[in-house]
């Protein structure tokens, strides 16, 4: 299958999946409970996003326990939409996979990242071959609840049949590299290898995610060059904009831009 011929590109849209990490970073600095991360995530859904993404740090710098359990809850209430947690398997990921699914609470994908526990923010993916046979066992237990599995990846077009041979359903590409060259002279090379990855992505049928320092500036561009991108998980930018202009009109901006990348200019 060519990307061109993927389901997804280029009639289906890009589901958009709000992270709220940083809500709950602002909330974290009083111990008032605002703002609500629960309410901000249901203002998203309201707004239209498709998904909610939080990323659970062992510091609970941000996300902590309950919010994971609270934001699941939550979703009970929006059918259709789905609920994505980030976080390294080998720390505290797999006990919220098996923990919502005995509690019988929402749970759509889990996206597997190799953060150290202190990490600063994410700042690269998983390495084949060296981490398949570690993740193998891992994916299966994710498999084993009815939850996709997504692995956080560098835009590496080689790494992308190792992806899929140990068993995920998707790669989410991090992004980071080319929201730093953008708008700049090395945009177009750094946007040239994640097109690349996603073609080497749909040729086996491997899903596509994309997440990182994305923002409205950058990601028409982005999802106009990258063939089947079914979702972006965004929160440091689309948080900092709805501090200005409110989750609901900076969500349908985020959703504009979406929408325009699928409209031919
Ligand atoms: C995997 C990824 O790119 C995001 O989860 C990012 O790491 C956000 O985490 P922080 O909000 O902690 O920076
Ligand atoms: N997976 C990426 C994510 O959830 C949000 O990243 P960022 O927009 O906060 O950089």
């Amino acid at each position: 299958m060519t990307a061109d011929q993927h389901p997804n590109h280029p009639s289906a849209r890009t589901a958009l999946s709000v992270n709220v990490n940083k809500v709950a970073l602002l909330r974290n600095t009083r111990h008032l409970g605002i703002p609500d991360v629960v309410k901000a995530a249901s203002l998203c859904l309201e707004a239209g996003a498709q998904g909610i993404t939080v990323h659970p740090r062992p510091d609970e710098r941000h996300i902590r326990r309950d919010d994971v359990y609270e934001i699941s809850a939550m979703m009970k209430d929006w059918p259709g939409r789905e609920f994505n947690i980030e976080g390294n398997p080998f720390h505290n990921l797999m006990e919220f996979a098996h923990d919502l699914s005995a509690r019988g609470l929402p749970l759509h994908q889990c996206t597997f990242v190799p953060d150290s526990e202190d990490q600063f923010t994410s700042d690269h993916g998983w390495s084949f071959p060296q981490d398949a046979e570690r993740l193998k066992p891992l994916i299966e237990q994710v498999h084993a609840r009815g939850v996709r599995v997504s692995l956080f990846m560098d835009p590496d077009a080689q790494a992308m049949a190792a992806a899929k041979a140990v068993g995920a359903d998707r790669v989410e590409f991090y992004t980071e590299s080319y929201a730093r060259a953008w708008p700049g002279p090395g945009k177009n090379k750094a946007l040239s290898r994640f097109t690349e990855a996603a073609r080497a992505a749909v040729a086996i049928d491997l899903g596509v995610n994309a997440g990182h320092d994305l923002n409205r500036d950058n990601l028409t561009e982005f999802l106009r060059a990258v063939p089947g991108v079914q979702e972006v998980s965004i929160g440091h930018a689309l948080v900092a904009d709805a501090l200005e202009l409110g989750y609901e009109a900076t969500v349908k901006d985020y959703l504009r831009c979406i929408d325009e990348a699928f409209t031919r200019a």
